[in-house]
This record gives C-alpha cells, structure tokens and sequence, in this order.
C-alpha cells in the first residue's frame, strides 16, 4: 500500500466518523471567529438554546470592518452603520459566550489569519476553520484548515465537528532556488498563472520542493493564503524546523513540559516518500521573475518584464473574450508593456502581505526615496497590533511616513471596500492582496495584484518597474 500524504495524515487523525456516502464528520481543533460571518451562527446558537462545545477553541477578532485610521473613540466611531452593527455584534457574542475576543481597540486585534498563527492559535497538525476562504493561509503551518460557511460555523461551535468530504490530493512542487528579488508572493501568483484559477478544484495542494522549503514562514503563509485563489480550498506545507520555531513562547503554544512531545510529533506531518498524489505539478523556480497581474482575475498574471496580453493572439475565442473584457474594464490596451501602467493608489497589508517580513520588504525598497507625485496615496496596514508595534520598534513606520506612506490601525482596510478605504471608479493600484475582481477595492476600481516589495518601488517611481532593476539586484 503506497503511503499517506501530508493531508491524508491529518484527515486520518482527525476522522470522527466516515459516512457510507462519502460524507464524514471531522474534529476541529480551533475556530478563529470574525465579525462578517458569525453573528448568524451565534443567533442560532441562541435560538437553539445551545452553548458553544468547547469555549476555549475559538478566539475572535474584528478585521474586515474596522476604520485603519485613529479609533481610540472606539467602536461608536464607524460611520458606517452596517460595518458598526457588525463589530458591535461580535464583540457583544464574545462577550455573552465567553469567547476570547481581540477587540478592537486591544493590541493583539488584527486580520484573522494574522493574529491566529502569531498567538499560536494554530498549530501543526490540528485542524482550523474559520468563516473565510482565506483560512487555508493556516495551512502553512502543517495544519488541515480552510474556510466554512455560516450554517458551519454555527455547527463547529455547538459541537466541535465537521461535516467534510475528503478532497484529492495535489501536489506543486517548485524546485531549485528562488533567486534575489523573488518572494513568496511571485511564487504563487506565478503558480496561479500556471494551473489558472480552476487548478486546484477540489483537491488539497501540498507546496512542496526546494524553494518552498527555503522560504520562510511568513512567506509560506503568502503561498496557502492564495491557494484558495487557485481553486483549492487547502493549501498545505509540510513541517520542518523552520515551522517547529515559529511556535517557540507563543501565547497558545506548548508550554515548556510539553515542548518536546509536540516538537517530536510535528516533525511527522511531513508526506511519506511513497505517498501517491493524484496531480503533481513541477515547477522550475529559476523561471519565477516578480509578476503583476493585469486582469479581473489573479490566474490573468505576468511577468513584470511582459506586455498585456493580445486577444487577437489567443486561438480559444472564450479565453479571448475574456482578455477583451478584462482589457476593458482594466483600461488597458493589449501589447501594453506592464511597466507603462500608471498607477493611482498602492495598498500594502492584507492577510496575504501584512506581517512583519512583508513590511521589512517594502521599508527597504521606500527607504531614502519618496512616493511618486502622481500617486494620490499610498497606504502600509500592518496585519495585527503586534506586527505593527514590532514594526514600529524597528522604526520601519518612520522609514514609511518620510517617504510619503500612510502608516495605519490594522485591518483588511483596502483589499476588499468594507471599510472607508477604497479606491475610486477607475483608479489603477498596486496591491499586495489576493484579490483582483471587479470592484474588489471599490465600486470601478482596477487592482493589480503584486509582492511587497513590487509593491513599495510602484510606490516610489509612479508606475510598475521591476524592483530588482530598482535595487540594483
Ligand atoms: C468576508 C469574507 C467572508 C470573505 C472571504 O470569505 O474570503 C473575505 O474575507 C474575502 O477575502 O473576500
Ligand atoms: S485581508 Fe482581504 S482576503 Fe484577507 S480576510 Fe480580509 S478581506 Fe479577506
């Protein structure tokens, strides 16, 4: 019998009961709870009479809905009275359940998928979910985890449980060395671009290879962040040392007596060597350059060295109709070089390129220049209090602020319009989100999805240039 993947282990040790139609019911470890897709769920706790299973499972923060700018005056403050009613809620569900919540105004607050891996919420080798597709960013860590909907939350707070069918399993291996001026973000955008937005449908994607062992955890977060944009649901890395430090004196994690037992069985949520994968994909990583995406949709990507794609190249008329249109709605003319588009505004944060080492990216590229006089504004919004606070230990909120960047509260903020930062109709970005459809970033906006460091030299020089020509790499 051939081994297990990484994916089925954590399947496996998590199956409460296989059902003969192929449904099943898994136990879940954590739930990290956010202000959009809870309040149903606690209403239907209410409603049922019921109690949350295992209170101290979950750990709450509100992130998409909050202002990024001064808030001190607390919650009362948002001007918008769906987004107030939201945070209002959540903090008033915690509150009566007796769920740990990061309010607002609180240091640890943050995007979700931020603050669970900081506080060791999420751990190798468990089982995460939250209400948001993003939640597969967990994966990172060796952990089964992705995105449910609200009827589930509700089901994982009444009972601790999951009802889940198992998905294939795939494998992306990039192989080789990234080289300078590459980051995580290039790597997944450029893997998207690859397989397209459908690839990943219905499997879980194990990253694997040499270049993805070589990148950091923060990075890994950025490749399982987007693999949900890549179709698949679960985006997954198996354990190595780098993973078994991150956790070394988090809040949630093992503490001293229970160090070694949890650093000796997370060393075994790695793939077996005859482990059979349905698909396996082979990328050369020599071949990742920084992308940019031009499109509505982040499989529409290239290299930052590339023009905008000619329709009237593309021999499948529907995948031409589809450049025409997002053509159209981007503004853009086909053969374009990607280093003419202009942009308007940059956005550096999101669950995808928020933490520390994204802001120590696009701090060294802004470093001693200043932001182009033809860029309205250009926003830097850390991913949790904490990642902000170290940042600013390191002066890198300085470094921001002289070149001509906002340095703001943490949230979601700009990469989705559910909060008062957003782009206006037309207006071209270069953001470090996950994110490209239309009017993601507000109602006609044009998003061009980009690492932080890309991110930073947009930032600098008006419009995208590769930043390893910048840098001089
Ligand atoms: C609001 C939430 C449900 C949504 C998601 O599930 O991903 C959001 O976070 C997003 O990025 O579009
Ligand atoms: S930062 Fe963006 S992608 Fe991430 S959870 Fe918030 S809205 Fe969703």
């Amino acid at each position: 019998m051939a081994g297990k993947t990484l994916y089925d282990k954590l399947w496996d040790q998590h199956l409460v009961r296989q059902n003969d139609d192929g449904s099943a019911l898994i136990y879940i470890d954590r739930q990290i709870l956010h202000e959009v897709t809870s309040p149903q769920a606690f209403e239907g706790l209410r409603l049922a009479n019921r109690k949350p299973w295992r209170i101290d499972a979950n750990l709450a923060t509100p992130d998409h809905n909050v202002p990024t700018t001064e808030r001190s005056g607390g919650v009362e403050l948002i001007v918008d009275p769906v987004s107030r009613i939201q945070v209002k809620t959540l903090d008033d569900n915690c509150d009566a359940f007796g769920i740990v919540e990061f309010k607002m105004n609180d240091t640890r607050q943050g995007i979700v998928h931020v603050v669970g891996p900081e506080q060791g919420m999420t751990l190798p080798g468990s089982t995460v979910v939250c209400g948001d597709s993003h939640t597969s960013t967990h994966g990172a860590f060796g952990a089964l985890a992705h995105g449910i909907g609200t009827s589930e939350v509700e089901h994982v707070l009444a009972t601790q449980c999951l009802i889940a069918k198992k998905m294939d399993n795939m494998l992306v291996r990039v192989d080789g060395q990234l080289g300078v001026g590459v980051t995580a973000k290039d790597v997944v955008l450029h893997i998207i671009g690859v397989i397209g937005t459908a690839g990943g449908n219905g499997s879980a994607i194990e990253f694997g290879g040499e270049a993805i062992r070589s990148i950091s955890m923060e990075g890994r977060m950025t490749i399982c962040n987007m693999a949900i944009e890549a179709g698949a649901r679960v985006g997954i890395v198996a354990v190595d040392q780098t993973t078994i430090d991150y956790f070394k004196g988090r809040p949630f994690s093992p503490t001293e007596s229970q160090w070694d037992a949890a650093a000796a069985a997370w060393k075994e949520l790695v793939s077996d060597d005859d482990a059979e994968f349905n698909t396996v994909v082979v990328i050369n990583a020599a071949d990742i350059i920084p992308q940019v995406t031009w499109g509505t949709s982040p499989e529409m990507v290239v290299d930052v060295t590339a023009t905008v794609p000619n329709p009237d190249k593309e021999s499948d008329p529907t995948k031409a109709d589809g450049i025409r249109r997002a053509l159209k709605y981007m503004g853009l003319t086909a053969d374009q070089k990607i280093t003419d588009i202009q942009l308007d505004r940059v956005f550096i944060g999101s669950c995808t390129n928020s933490r520390i080492e994204d802001l120590r990216a696009a701090a060294a590229v802004v470093k001693g220049r200043k932001v182009a006089s033809t860029i309205k504004q250009a926003l830097v919004v850390p991913g949790s209090g904490l990642v902000k606070a170290q940042a600013e230990k390191e002066g890198l909120d300085k470094i921001f602020i002289e070149a001509g960047l906002e340095w703001r509260e943490p949230g979601c903020s700009m990469c989705l319009a559910m909060n008062p930062d957003k782009l206006g109709n037309g207006e071209h970005c270069a953001s470090t989100s996950n994110r490209n459809f239309e009017g993601r970033q507000g109602f006609g906006g044009r998003t061009h999805l980009v690492s932080p460091a890309m991110a930073a030299a947009a930032a600098v020089t008006g419009h995208f240039i590769d930043v390893r020509e910048l840098m001089g790499y």
